[in-house]
Formats: C-alpha cells, sequence, structure tokens
C-alpha cells in the first residue's frame, strides 16, 4: 500500500507552514524525513495521518482519497498508524493492552497468536518486563518505545513515526529504526519516519529533507 500525498499547502492562521510538498511513500520502503525544529515535519505527517485537514493538496492512501470535502475518510484513514511526538499511549490502560486495545478498536477479536505478537513486539522493543505498567509509570524513552511497538502491532500498511527515536540512547535508536525497517521491508508497509536524529539514517531506504515547509 501506497501514500502519496500532492502539492500539500498548510496554513495556520495567515502562516503558510507547508508550500506545496509532493511526497510519495511507496509500500516496502522507510522513508525518512529530516529537518530543523519547526520545518513543518509534524505538521505533514499528521495531514498524512488524517489527522489535520490540509489547507490545499491531496493525499492518497492507495488509490482512496483521505480527505473528501475537508473530511477525512475514515476507511482510508484506518489503514494508517502513527507514533506521535506526545506520547499515543492511552493512561488507563497497561502498556499491554495498550497494543491489545488495537483490535477491539478495530472489532476483531484477540487471539492467542495476537497475545504472542504483542509480547515479542513488546520484547523487541526491551519492554517485556514492563508489559504491566501504566504510561505514566514509564520513562520518556520507554513510552516512546511502547508508542511503537502500539504502532506495529496494528499491522497498518502506513505508519507514520514522529520524533520516534528523540529520547533514546543511540543503541536504542537504532533498535527501534531496525524494527522500523523492517515493518516495512517484511510487511510491505510504507514507513515514514521524522526525526532530527542522523544516527541511523542508513537504516533508511530514502532520505528526505525539509526546510521551511518545502522538501529539498
Ligand atoms: N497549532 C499551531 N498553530 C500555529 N502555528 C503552528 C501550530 N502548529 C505548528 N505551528 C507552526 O508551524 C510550523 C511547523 O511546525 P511543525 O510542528 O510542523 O514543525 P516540526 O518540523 O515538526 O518541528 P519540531 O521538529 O520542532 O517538532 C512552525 O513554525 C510552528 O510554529
Amino acid at each position: 500500500m501506497t501514500a502519496t500525498l500532492n502539492d500539500i499547502r498548510h496554513g495556520y492562521g495567515d502562516v503558510e507552514v507547508l508550500h506545496g510538498v509532493d511526497l510519495d511513500l511507496p509500500a516496502g520502503e522507510l522513508v525518512a524525513l529530516l529537518g530543523p525544529s519547526g520545518s513543518g515535519k509534524t505538521t505533514l505527517l499528521a495531514i498524512a495521518g488524517g489527522l489535520l485537514t490540509p489547507t490545499g493538496g491531496t493525499v492518497h492512501i492507495n488509490e482512496a482519497p483521505l480527505y473528501v470535502d475537508g473530511k477525512v475518510d475514515r476507511k482510508a484513514a484506518g489503514d494508517t498508524a502513527y507514533v506521535l511526538q506526545a506520547s499515543s499511549l492511552i493512561g488507563f490502560l497497561t502498556v499491554r493492552d495498550n497494543l491489545l486495545v488495537r483490535d477491539i478498536t478495530a472489532g476483531r477479536r484477540t487471539t492467542d497468536a495476537d497475545r504472542e505478537r504483542a509480547a515479542d513486539l513488546l520484547d523487541a522493543v526491551d519492554l517485556r518486563s514492563k508489559a504491566d505498567r501504566y504510561p505514566s509509570q514509564l520513562s520518556g524513552g520507554e513510552r516512546q518505545r511502547a508508542a511503537v511497538a502500539a504502532a506495529l502491532y496494528t499491522q497498518a500498511p502506513v505508519i507514520l513515526a514522529d520524533e520516534p527515536t528523540a529520547a533514546l540512547d543511540r543503541h536504542r535508536g537504532r533498535a527501534v529504526m531496525e524494527l522500523l525497517a523492517r515493518h516495512a521491508h517484511e510487511r510491505n508497509a510504507a514507513v515514514l519516519v521524522c526525526t532530527h536524529d542522523e544516527r541511523a539514517l542508513d537504516l533508511a531506504d530514502r532520505v528526505l529533507r525539509i526546510e521551511d515547509g518545502r522538501l529539498g
């Protein structure tokens, strides 16, 4: 599944912060989007994930338009999962349930195989021993890793991650990028990672740069 953004513009009030961005996220690729603070990365990611209707331009998830008449199309948005900068975890659920709850919201029944997959993902982000904790009982970096595990648990064909390695040391940051790259390659997913972090860029299939709301 691919995500395609065409001529995306976005303004907050009178200030335009994205000035006509074209971005193609093909299936099976991890794309890293690098750019200084304030360059528009989070805004672009929110638009790609159906969280923010752009002022102009189109987003397609495969062939389906994500925004129709200024409103998000829920079915197209259902193919995306994101890791937000502010935690995307649900505060009153344990870490494990933050993964499993995605089955409930998608109308699926959780199977033993799903529980095993959740455990494997928590292992991969080194959080198995903290599966019964609540998000408030985790460090910032642990919350970030749990949010990555929860996004990957959905098996969404489009994954959008905003600074998923920001609070992590080099080793753990790399492990998270490896996990996202594996998800792209093994599940043929389109993965976009916004980052300041240049340490794990070799794991990206493509590196794009954004500055002042324009892709370079
Ligand atoms: N809700 C908002 N209202 C007004 N301006 C906003 C709003 N959100 C973001 N902006 C502005 O839009 C521009 C792009 O912000 P955005 O968060 O997309 O950048 P970013 O590249 O993700 O930055 P960072 O790396 O610091 O997270 C910035 O100038 C920011 O101040």
